[in-house]
């Protein structure tokens, strides 16, 4: 396990692959998950490229820190973390509130950003009303009370079988996140707007979603992309809000594949 200490703040992270000389991608994870959700993109990914996974603050061993959080926090931490780890330029592969994270870090620090691939993500995800709701929900009643309605916009009906232990793995990871952390980061996210800032972005970037996504669905997605210059758009099947567990395979296509482009300009043979 690697740790770091950044803005005051115990960072859990880890390094797969290299060496150094690879292209970095660094994962940021979206709400109530921790970054073992990346395990089966990574396993095919692994060797090809140095690969940084994280969890922010207030989820999984990371610590909660000082509250209240803003998306610019958050995407202070990881600009922190690169910086330690001595990472000059990553492509920044980002899911839902991961991808806020990122588009706030290309804001900041647009010089350490080689790509952006923005997974099942918005440039404003939700309402101050829903977000306000689930808020008081989490503080009143525990992560516990709000784990079906959520699971039901991460995975499909196919995943949610109750046989499927990796179902039930997933409800644990969620239920046992710091309520302080997800709170805080639900009012991050409530707080974030990148609608405006879409338009100045100017590295290769790809919006990705799951077909089924109850979260950020398609349309959300693609008008995000459409906010975006150049950006392509990429639909995944089979899958709800989290596509790197329901389908780490075609995921991991589409982000070979774009970063191959953005890389060489073509698909290398
Ligand atoms: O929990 C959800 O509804 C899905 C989600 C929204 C933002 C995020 O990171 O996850």
């Amino acid at each position: 396990m690697q740790f770091a200490r950044v803005n005051d703040v115990t960072i859990h992270y880890q390094i797969i692959g290299g060496p150094a000389d690879k292209p970095v991608i660094v994962f940021a994870n979206s709400l109530g998950t921790d970054f073992r959700i990346w395990r089966d993109v990574i396993v095919r990914l692994a060797g090809d490229f140095a690969i940084v996974l994280y969890d922010k603050r207030g989820h999984g061993l990371s610590d909660v820190g000082q509250l209240p959080y803003s998306i610019d926090d958050h995407a202070s931490d990881l600009i922190g973390l690169l910086e330690t780890l001595e990472v000059e330029q990553a492509f920044i592969c980002g899911l839902s509130v991961g991808g806020l994270i990122a588009q706030s870090l290309y804001q900041q620090r647009p010089d350490l950003v080689r790509g952006l691939i923005l997974c099942d993500t918005a440039h404003k995800i939700g309402t101050a009303e829903t977000w306000n709701a689930r808020i008081e929900a989490v503080e009143n009643n525990g992560i516990g009370s709000i784990v079906d309605a959520v699971m039901e916009r991460w995975f499909t009906p196919a995943f949610r079988r109750p046989e499927n232990r990796a179902y039930a793995g997933y409800c644990n990871m969620l239920a046992r996140q710091p309520v302080e952390g997800y709170a805080a980061t639900c009012g991050a996210i409530r707080d974030a707007d990148f609608t405006k800032a879409a338009g100045k972005i100017a590295v290769p970037t790809i919006c990705i979603v799951g077909d089924q996504d109850g979260s950020t669905p398609p349309d959300l997605v693609r008008s995000t992309a459409q906010l975006i210059p150049n950006a392509r758009f990429e639909t995944i099947r089979d899958a709800g809000h989290i596509p790197c567990v329901e389908q780490p395979e075609a995921l991991t296509a589409v982000i070979r594949a774009f970063i191959d482009i953005a890389l060489h300009g073509e698909l290398s043979p």
